[in-house]
Order: C-alpha cells, then structure tokens, then sequence
C-alpha cells in the first residue's frame, strides 16, 4: 500500500565537509528504529571506501524512516560540480533540506552553493546547528551568519550534537512540521522520475525513482520515456537502510526499483519512467544528456596489464555510464584507452579506484576537452568536420580551416575580500565577463571561459585562492571559434605524445614554460644531458636543460660493497617497473601526471 501523500516527507541533508551529515544521518535512522547499535557502528549514508577518505558523497543513497506515523525519505547528495546534473535531479526529488552547520565553524562555501541550489528548488530548509556539545560552539554568531549569508530565517533552526544525540527528535519534528508534504495524483497515469542508478551485483541495475503522479507496481510494464524502452518491474521497494520489498510507491513516494537491466547507461538520470500501456502526457521537465567533457587516454604502466585495464574499465563503466571508453594506441605508451569523463574530479575517482581496487599503475595523458575541426578539404571519406578528442590526432595545420572550442557560462560566489584574485583568475583564464552584482558582502560574477581553460585546475585554483569560500557552477554555451595550436613536448629531442596539448596561442607559451620547468624537476639526472622543449609546430616556445650526471656521483654509487650494490640493482629494478622509455630517457611515472598538474603557473 502506498503512503497517504500528507504523511511523506522528501528532504536532503546540505553541509559542508565534516561539519557532521553523516553522523547526523545515521543519528536519524538510529532514532528512528532503522538499524541496531552495532549496525551503526559502520558509517551508513558513505558506503564506497574512496567516498570514505574523500569525504565525499558519489552516488546518491536514500533512506526512509518512520516517524510518529509519517514516512521520512532523507536523501544523500553529491556535493561536486562534475556531478551538478545528478544533484539537480536529487535535489527536484525533495521538497525540504537540512541544512547542517558546525557551531564551531560556520558557514562555509561549499554550503553556500548547495543551499543557493536548493532554493532554486523552492526548498523549505531547515538550519541545523550541529556540534553543540564542542566547548569552540557559538550558536548564536552562526545562527546569525546564516541570516546574514544566506537569508534565511534561523527562528527554527535545531540546535544539535550528532556526535552527542542532542536534538535529533527536534529535527525529526522539525522536518514532520515544515517540511510541506508532496503533491501528486494517484489516479494519473504513472509519471516517476528516475533519480539515480547503480549496479549492484544480486540485484543488477538498482533505479531510485520518485513518483511524481500514479502508481508503481510490482509486475508493471514501464517505459522510459527519453530512452523510449520497455521494461518489466520485478522488485519494488526502498531502504531503511537494509533493502525491504514493497508492493508499489505511490505518488510522492521515493524507493528502488529493478526491472532485469544489465547496464547501468541503459538508465538515464532525470529520464520520465510512466506505464507502457497507459503513459504520461509529458514526460518530467529538465531531463539533460550526460555527455562526457574532458577526454584523457588511460595506459598500463606494464604492457601485460592491457588485458587486466580493459576489465577493469568495463567492470567501473556497469555502474557508471558518465564515463566512456575506447581503445587507443600511442607511439609511446603502446595500447590503452581514450576515456571521458564529467570532469576532472570524475577522472581522478577513476583513475583511483583503477589504481587501488583493480591494483593497477596507470599513466593518465593530458586531459583534453571535444575540439571542433573544420578541414580546408573533404578528407578521403567526404569529411570535413571533425570532433577532435585526442590532441595526437590533430589534424596537420594546413589543413585545418579552422579550430572550434566549448565554452561555458560559470557562476561564481565569492567573499568580496577575495574578489580581486578570483577576476584575475577569470582574466588569465581568457574569460569574459558578463555580469558582476553584490549581496551583503558576496560577489556573484558570471563569466563566460573557454572549457579548457577550466579543466586544468581552475575549480583548485579558485579554492585555494579564496581559502576555500568561493563557490562554482557552470553550464556549457557551445563551440566558438579559437586561436588554437598543439603544443608539442619534446624530451632529448623525441616529442611525448602524451603530453601534448592544445592550447590558446596567447597562452601557449606559459603553459609550455610551466611544463618544461616542472618536467626539468620530475625527470631524473641520465649520463648525458636533457634538453626538455615545448614547440608549437617546429617552432621551440619553451626550453629546459637537465645537466648531465656528475661522474665521481656514480663511481660513489656503484663502488660500494656487494651488497649495497645488490640492493641499489633491486631499487632501480623497482623503480625501473615505474619508469617510462622515451628514447634513452627513463620518465617516472608521476612526472606524467605532476606535469599535468597546471599548479601555480600564474
Ligand atoms: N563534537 C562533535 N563532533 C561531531 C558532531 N557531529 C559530527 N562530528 C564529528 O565531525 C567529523 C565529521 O563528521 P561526518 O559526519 O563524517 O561529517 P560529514 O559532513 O558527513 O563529512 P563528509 O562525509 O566528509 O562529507 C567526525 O569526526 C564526527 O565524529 C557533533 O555533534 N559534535
């Protein structure tokens, strides 16, 4: 039986980075009778280990609770901006959120954001004042901060202590109280979002839905309205936090589904899942394409890993299909892949679960973003315009007519003390700005910037520039026409494909300078000297020398005893396994990916 509509609550939890969601979490499902103490004594709401030391939530979780005769549905989200679109849709799936602040600490950036979010989503939020019992606690200077900040009325905000269990039925009533209820018809046909997926090894594709009108059965013929499929519902049901099986969810209602999918990109965020044989009008405005933005090739240190990488790609892509793949070769690095991503912070998830759950050392190229070419001439096969992904199959320059580039519009949120350094940012970055306006002593600057530009580490770089209180969103704008050329990376004289870019020609020759400067550092000292060059074409933009290796500094090294050599041999024989050919030069694995790291070029 589906939930009366006036007893349902949909809420998520906004906060920053350990300021205590989820302790907070798994406090309201302890008190609301959903798991044992020592079911508790693992953290609930972040159950994937990276998300663990990251701190950061990947994947959307629900959990329902029962209180004092209504259903609560809390609501995990992602706090990245790679995963904005799946946030957006989390966030369209509830009618209220907590919003959780360290007494010690205060509003923090990253909070602003989701909270700005969420009254776009025309929330009912509830302040939460969390670490109460901390001796550093100032409820009052933070209630008064988020009146300040963020506008919002703090007369019935909860103060509380996660860690303590002071003020966890006050927010359960809080939330019972002034949360609004959901709207929906029960007689329409059935209208439900699909808010998140994954791959869950007994249950296959695992959907989190919230029906919007009618009513989701157990045995229903449903179709996907974006994706135009047909698929027949076999379990219905929700989490508390263990998984039980239900009949149906009605309209308002937040639960699972799982209809014999295989793959998890079969299964569209925000697509409109309605009955087959009785279907929606419309389908649930909003639905966006996930399209990966930022490419890189993926190579296995050790060749024989090839086979062992491909696996493991295809096992990471089940459960997540913003990430893309296919099969590519490099001069250098021999067989790999070409992967996409939602942005460079998806990228490094992944690049990290390779390495930590698959065992595998990998070699990331240079992240690019989707180029559009324009060719003078049809190619053999009548082309003339090509979709550029990797910067090693750039076309030879006459033939090119012209470069095309994505670009975004971002929205900034920034203390006007850091101000200043965040418009340079903008400035340096090529971009161009629309609109600046002040709201008691926040600055909103929109800015038009090229993509590029921005998936370096410009998202890094406005952190740390503002201490960590600027907030970013951004959406794409379309492709404009640039002044664009690959930069080419030589060592000793033979080009690194896989460092090669494309870059701006006014800003070539600081990336090509940063570039060598850092490789200089991360390439170890050979018997002979390293020239280290960044050319645009044949022209040398950028040079660095690596000094050839002093002679008494070998003989020192390899004169020792026995087995100070034996053990020297066994070092390098393991350093060897993470070095890279070039030539005669020996790359370390790191200067691969330390060299991509933009940093402090600026
Ligand atoms: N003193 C005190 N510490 C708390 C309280 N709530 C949470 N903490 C501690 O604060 C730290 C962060 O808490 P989490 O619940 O992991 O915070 P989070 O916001 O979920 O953080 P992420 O999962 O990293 O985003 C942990 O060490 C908690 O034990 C509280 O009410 N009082």
């Amino acid at each position: 039986m589906a939930t009366e509509l006036s007893k349902i609550r949909n809420f998520s939890i906004i906060a920053h980075i350990d300021h205590g969601k989820s302790t907070l979490a798994d406090r309201l499902i302890q008190r609301t009778g959903g798991l044992s103490d020592r079911e508790m004594s693992a953290q609930v709401l972040d159950n994937m280990e990276i998300e663990k030391e990251r701190g950061i939530t990947i994947k959307a979780q629900t959990v329902r609770l029962e209180w004092k005769g209504h259903v609560l549905n809390l609501m995990d989200t992602p706090g990245h901006v790679d995963f904005a679109y799946e946030v957006s849709r989390s966030l369209a799936a509830c009618e209220g959120a907590l919003l959780v602040v360290d007494a010690a600490q205060g509003v923090e950036a990253q909070t602003l954001a989701n909270v700005y979010q969420s009254i776009e989503h025309d929330h009912e939020i509830i302040p939460v004042i969390n670490k109460i019992d901390l001796p550093a606690a100032e409820p009052e200077r933070v209630k008064a901060e988020i009146e300040d900040l963020i506008g919002l009325d703090t007369s019935h905000a909860v103060l509380a202590s996660a860690k303590a269990g002071i003020g966890i039925e006050e927010i359960l009533d809080t939330v019972v109280e002034r949360i609004p209820a959901p709207k929906g018809d029960a007689d329409a046909p059935l209208k439900a979002m699909l808010v998140d997926s994954w791959y869950d090894p007994y249950l296959g594709v695992v959907i989190l839905v919230r029906v919007i009108d009618g009513t989701l059965k157990k045995g229903q013929q449903i179709k996907f309205m974006n994706a135009g499929t047909t698929h027949l519902v076999d379990r219905v049901g929700c989490f508390r936090p263990k998984i039980e099986q239900l009949t149906d969810l009605g309209p308002g209602e937040i639960g699972f589904i799982t209809a014999q999918i295989k793959e998890v990109a079969q299964t569209a965020v925000g697509d409109t899942i309605t009955d087959a044989k009785r279907p929606a009008a419309e389908a649930v405005p909003g639905f966006k394409e996930v399209q990966p933005v930022v490419f890189c090739g993926l190579f296995p240190v050790d060749a024989n890993d090839f086979e062992k990488l491909r696996e493991s790609i295809s096992k990471l892509r089940l459960n997540d299909a913003s990430f893309s793949f296919e099969m590519e070769t490099s001069a250098a690095l021999g067989f790999g892949f070409r992967c996409g991503f939602l942005g460079l912070l998806h990228l490094e998830i992944i690049q990290e679960r390779l390495t930590r759950e698959y065992d595998l050392d990998l070699i990331t190229t240079a992240p690019s973003v989707v180029y559009e070419i324009e060719l003078t001439h049809p190619d053999p096969a009548g082309v003339t315009k090509i979709d550029l992904h990797n910067p090693a199959d750039m076309p030879d320059p006459n033939k090119i007519a012209s470069i095309s580039e994505p670009w975004i519009e971002a929205t900034i949120y920034v203390p006007d003390e850091y101000l200043g350094s965040i418009l340079k940012l903008c400035q340096d970055r090529r971009g161009i700005q629309k609109n600046l306006t002040y709201v008691s002593g926040r600055a909103q600057a929109t800015y038009e910037l090229p993509l590029n530009e921005v998936v370096f580490d410009f998202y890094d770089r406005l952190k740390s520039l503002s201490k960590g209180y600027a907030s970013f969103d951004y959406e794409q704008i379309g492709y404009r026409e640039g002044d664009l050329v690959k930069m080419s990376i030589l060592v000793n004289e033979e080009p690194v494909d896989a460092l090669s870019m494309i870059v701006h020609r006014g800003t070539a020759e600081v990336r090509g300078r940063g570039m060598v400067e850092r490789l200089k550092e991360l390439i170890p000292r050979h018997m002979f000297k390293i020239p280290i060059q960044a050319a645009i074409g044949g022209k040398v933009i950028a040079r660095e020398t690596i000094s050839a290796m002093r002679k008494d500094v070998t003989a020192k090294c390899y004169g020792g005893d026995a087995t100070r050599k034996r053990k020297l041999l066994e070092k390098q024989k393991k350093g060897k396994a993470k070095m890279r050919e070039y030539g005669s030069v020996s790359i370390p694995q790191e200067a691969f990916i330390a060299a991509l790291r933009m940093g402090d070029e600026q």
